[in-house]
C-alpha cells in the first residue's frame, strides 16, 4: 500500500474577510441612508513600528472600501502620555467617532494598560479595556477582540457546531490567547490554554481538535504536534529572513505563521495560511466592531453580521 499524499483544506481568510467586509459596507450604507450615521474609526499611532505600519496600510485601504469615515493620528515617538490621554480624551467626546484603536505596541514610556483603559468601552473596538474582557468573560455582550473573534467565524464557518470539542490555544496574551479561550468556552468547546511553562506541549497540541497557535514564534508548531485532521487557526504573524540566501543578504522579509506549515499541511484537516488567514479577517472583524459600536451609539440594533 503506498501512502496517500494528503493535504490540508487551507482555509481562505482573505475571500472570507472579503465577504464580511462587503457585509460590512452594506450595513453601514443603510445606516447611513436610513439613520445618517456615518460609522467613525479613529486610528492613533505613536512612533514608527514595522508590523504596526503593514497593520495599517491594509487597515486603511479597507475602510475605505466599507464606506466609513477613517482618521489616523500619527504621533511622534516623543509624545507624552498626557498628551496621549489628552487626544483620547478628544476621540471619547467625538460623537462622530465610534471607534477607537490606539496602535500597540506603544513606546515604552507609555503606560499602555493606562491608556487602554481611558478609551471609553464603547469605542473601544480593540476590544482591549478590562471593562469588555469583564463582559466577554462572564458572557454579557460587549466589544470582542478582532483576531479572535474573526478566528471562532472562521472556525464557525468550517466546522459548523464546536461542541464538545476539544481546543488547545498555545499562547495566553489579553488580546489573542484569553479571548480566544473565552469564545471557545462559550460554544462548549472543552478549553486548554498552553504557554511557555506548559509541560510536553507536543503531546497536549497532539489531542486538539481545533488548535490555535498563538505565541508569535515563527514556525514553532511541528507538524507531529498535530492531531491528523484537526482544525489549525495560525495566529501568527513573523517576519523572517527570505528564504532565498540571496535575497536574504540584500535584507529580504518574508512572512510565516507560528506553524511549520509545510509539515502541517499535511496533516491537518484544515489550516489557514499565513499570510491570507487570520491577518485579513482581524481587520474585517475591526470594521464589524466600529459599524455595530456606530448603532449602539445611535441606540439602533445592529444587523447581523455572520455568514
Ligand atoms: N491596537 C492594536 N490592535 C491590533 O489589532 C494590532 C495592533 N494594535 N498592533 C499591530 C498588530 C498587527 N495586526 C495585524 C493585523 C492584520 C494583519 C494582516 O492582515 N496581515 C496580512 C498581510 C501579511 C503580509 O503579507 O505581510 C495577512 O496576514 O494576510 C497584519 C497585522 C494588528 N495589530
Amino acid at each position: 500500500m503506498s501512502a496517500q499524499p494528503t493535504s490540508a483544506h487551507l482555509i481562505d481568510g482573505k475571500a472570507f474577510s472579503a465577504a464580511l467586509v462587503d457585509r460590512v459596507a452594506a450595513a453601514a450604507a443603510r445606516l447611513e441612508a436610513e439613520h445618517g450615521v456615518k460609522p467613525g474609526l479613529a486610528v492613533v499611532i505613536v512612533g514608527e513600528d514595522p508590523a504596526s505600519q503593514l497593520y495599517v496600510r491594509n487597515k486603511g485601504e479597507t475602510t475605505v472600501k466599507a464606506g466609513m469615515r477613517s482618521d489616523t493620528h500619527r504621533l511622534p515617538d516623543t509624545t507624552t502620555q498626557d498628551e496621549l490621554l489628552a487626544l483620547i480624551a478628544t476621540l471619547n467626546a467625538d460623537d462622530g467617532i465610534h471607534g477607537i484603536l490606539v496602535q500597540l505596541p506603544l513606546p515604552k514610556a507609555i503606560d499602555s494598560a493606562a491608556v487602554l483603559d481611558a478609551i471609553s468601552p464603547d469605542k473601544d473596538v480593540d476590544g482591549f479595556h478590562v471593562v469588555n474582557a469583564g463582559r466577554l468573560a462572564v458572557g454579557l455582550p460587549g466589544m470582542v477582540p478582532c483576531t479572535p473573534l474573526g478566528s471562532l467565524m472562521m472556525l464557525k464557518d468550517q466546522l459548523g457546531d464546536l461542541t464538545g470539542l476539544n481546543a488547545v490555544i498555545v499562547g495566553r496574551s489579553n488580546i489573542v490567547g484569553k479571548p480566544m479561550a473565552q469564545l471557545l468556552l462559550g460554544e462548549s468547546c472543552t478549553v486548554t490554554v498552553a504557554h511557555s511553562k506548559t509541560r510536553d506541549l507536543p503531546g497536549l497540541c497532539r489531542t486538539a481538535d481545533i488548535l490555535v497557535a498563538a505565541v508569535g514564534r515563527p514556525e514553532m508548531i511541528k507538524g507531529d504536534w498535530i492531531k491528523p485532521g484537526a482544525t489549525v487557526i495560525d495566529v501568527g504573524i513573523n517576519r523572517v529572513p527570505s528564504a532565498d540566501p540571496v535575497k536574504a543578504a540584500e535584507g529580504k522579509t518574508r512572512v510565516v505563521g507560528d506553524v511549520a506549515f509545510k509539515e502541517a499541511v499535511e496533516v491537518a484537516g484544515r489550516i489557514t495560511p499565513v499570510p491570507g488567514g487570520v491577518g485579513p479577517m482581524t481587520i474585517a472583524c475591526l470594521l464589524a466592531n466600529t459599524y455595530s459600536a456606530a448603532c449602539r451609539a445611535n441606540n439602533i440594533q445592529p444587523e447581523p453580521l455572520d455568514a
